[in-house]
């Protein structure tokens, strides 16, 4: 109920849940669910995360005047359900208010819009864009009192910039700080969320509470692993990272914590239920963000089912397990189309692969379209010699063949080009980059290959496919190749993949000079070749398939470089 006497408990549920971008009024049915959950747990409150009416990131569609309506609409009527005097809410949602059109929450209680407050600090690098479509709020937006307690609610950013938003809160009287975000997932982040977090607890003295999004949008993977760190600059609470849950937890006010942290003797919060989740380990927590990936894309955009072109290597094996995992293996039809340099091994691997997967198998030979591809341009070519072009005819028929199959039976196409491809434009166009999503498009090949090794021996929590190898240990242990001439192996075009790979790294992650480079012990006649083909399949990339961010620097959102460019470090 709405009352103003302070007290001495307060029970915060935080809503870690999987938002449609655009679905406002199946956020607003999500977010109503959830906080009858949370009001059958006790709770006093529910903490939604950023911009969770409109989901996150809304891009442009925040210059839409229909949409920020519908969000209006959809907060007013959300604050209007808590007149039965179930919990209070803390939602986020597009305002547009005389200001400008501000990245918000609604902070609604006893039936009525107890506050809005803005973020003040917008993200504008990396994945970010927000200037482009919000303005900033003032710089003093005090916190709210709810039921007795001064809540201070700051929006993401806002707690990672230099802006002292925390500690003016913190002056202002708050007494914990309750934070919505929209916080993409990237390796070793939530580590980063935490130290974050910690830095801003010691500068305020106040607990602070981290509520993340979960799911994914478009190349954007929300991991949530919502958490708090308590005024004693210890984790009051971790929920589980890549699954949605509402979890409800127990603050209590204690004179002894907040002696403690700010010397005075006024009232502190400490945390005394809530739950601790075990944060996955690196290669399981890039497996599941992969399929979270997959699986978020796939069903948002109303696929039923996918297809790939299991080819007997590991790029497309990893990506079948990932689609088996996500899907389930009914929602997998592989395809392998031999050609005259497919070899027996990639047949049987490739079979193998499916059976272990319990997915759709199809043998699709491309004899006929590629040798009527090569008859119809003779004469053309004539005197010409054969090379990459014919080569490309395979991966050519390949990739419409899978379309073809796309567009009879409406299965979108994975594509399977790792970020080492990627990086040096060693994928064919309108070949194998055929495809509507790619999972494994930020993965370097030799982490491609530390995940199916993973695989083989774990089955990620929520994954839908089977235990045990399901990427037979003959497709990681042979060399890899793309098989479009007798005997290739990638290695003929390309350093071996630990060199590329820590090449690649330092270039793209790093943006270190070819110098630095060199001196790790790279031979700088290849580092030089290396940078070179980054620079040059710019053009590829802007033609490629989105596909799950892992890195700090994916191409497409983190990484921009301009298609013209004449730069060359190396010389
Ligand atoms: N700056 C630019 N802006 C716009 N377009 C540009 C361009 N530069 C080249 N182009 C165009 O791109 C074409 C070359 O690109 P593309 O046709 O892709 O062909 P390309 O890059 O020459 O060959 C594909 C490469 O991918 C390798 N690969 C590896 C693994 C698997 C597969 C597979 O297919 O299964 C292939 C294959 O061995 C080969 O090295 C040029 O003919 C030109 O039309
Ligand atoms: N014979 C084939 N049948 C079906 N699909 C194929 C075949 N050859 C290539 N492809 C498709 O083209 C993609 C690109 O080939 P590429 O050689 O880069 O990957 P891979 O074969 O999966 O792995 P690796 O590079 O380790 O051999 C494959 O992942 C697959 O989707
Ligand atoms: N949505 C945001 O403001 C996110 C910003 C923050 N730096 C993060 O990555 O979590």
């Amino acid at each position: 109920m709405t009352d103003n006497t302070a007290s001495d408990i307060l029970r915060i549920a935080v809503a870690q849940l999987n938002p449609t971008v655009g679905d406002v009024a199946g956020n607003l049915a999500k977010a109503r669910e959830a906080r009858a959950d949370a009001a059958r747990q006790g709770a006093d409150i529910v903490l939604f995360t950023e911009l969770f009416l409109a989901g996150y990131p809304p891009e442009d569609l925040v210059l839409k005047p229909a949409f920020l309506k519908a969000c209006e609409r959809a907060a007013q009527d959300f604050a209007r359900d808590t007149a039965d005097g179930g919990p209070g809410v803390i939602i986020g949602t597009p305002l547009k208010r005389k200001s400008g059109t501000h990245n918000s929450i609604i902070f609604a209680d006893g039936g009525k819009i107890l506050a809005e407050r803005y973020k003040l600090d917008l993200p504008n690098y990396g994945e970010f864009d927000e200037k482009r479509v919000f303005q900033a709020g003032p710089e003093m937006q005090g916190p709210v009192n709810f039921r007795g307690v001064r809540l201070g609610i700051p929006i993401c950013e806002d707690i990672w910039g230099d802006v002292a938003i925390c500690e003016t809160l913190a002056e202002s009287g708050a007494e914990i700080l309750l934070v919505p975000n929209g916080s993409p997932y990237y390796r070793g982040k939530v580590d980063v969320r935490h130290q974050v977090v910690i830095r801003q607890v010691i500068e305020c003295g106040l607990p602070i509470i981290y509520a993340n999004q979960l799911g994914g949008q478009d190349e954007l993977i929300f991991d949530g692993a919502s958490f708090a760190i308590g005024s004693d600059k210890t984790l009051a609470f971790q929920m589980s990272q890549f699954e949605e849950t509402v979890n409800v937890t127990t603050w209590k006010r204690s004179r002894a914590a907040a002696g403690a942290q700010s010397g005075n003797n006024s009232d502190g919060w400490v945390c005394s239920e809530g739950p601790m989740s075990k944060i996955p380990e690196k290669e399981e927590a890039d497996y599941r963000a992969c399929m979270l990936g997959l699986r978020d894309y796939v069903n948002k955009n109303g696929f039923k089912n996918v297809v790939l072109g299991l080819s007997g290597g590991i790029d497309s094996a990893i990506c079948a397990a990932l689609a088996v995992d996500a899907l389930g293996e009914e929602r997998l039809r592989a395809v392998m189309m031999p050609y005259r340099y497919t070899s027996k091994d990639s047949l049987k691997d490739a079979e193998d692969c499916a059976r272990a997967l319990g997915c759709r198998y199809d043998i699709v030979p491309i004899f006929e379209p590629v040798e009527g591809f090569l008859h119809t341009l003779t004469q053309l070519f004539e005197g010409t010699k054969e090379g990459i072009t014919e080569e490309n005819l395979q991966s050519r028929a390949r990739g419409t063949i899978l379309m073809a199959i796309s567009n009879k039976f409406g299965s979108m196409v994975v594509t399977t080009g790792n970020k080492s491809e990627m990086s040096v434009g060693y994928a064919t166009l309108y070949g194998d980059m055929n495809g509507g999503f790619n999972p494994i498009k930020d993965l370097y090949k030799m982490q491609v290959y530390a995940l199916a090794r993973w695989r083989n021996t774990h089955v990620p929590p929520g994954a839908l496919g089977p235990s045990g190898e399901v990427i037979p240990n003959n497709i990681i242990d042979k060399a890899p190749s793309a098989e479009l001439r007798e005997n290739q192996t990638d290695q003929d075009s390309l350093p071996p993949y630990p060199v590329l790979d820590d090449i690649l790294e330092c270039l793209v992650e790093n943006e270190m000079g070819v110098d630095e480079i060199v001196a790790r012990g790279h031979d700088r006649a290849t580092v030089t070749r290396v940078e070179h083909l980054l620079y040059i399949a710019e053009y590829k990339r802007r033609q490629a398939a989105p596909g799950v961010k892992i890195t700090k620097k994916n191409f497409g959102r983190d990484r921009r470089y301009p298609i013209t460019n004449r730069f060359r470090d190396g010389g």
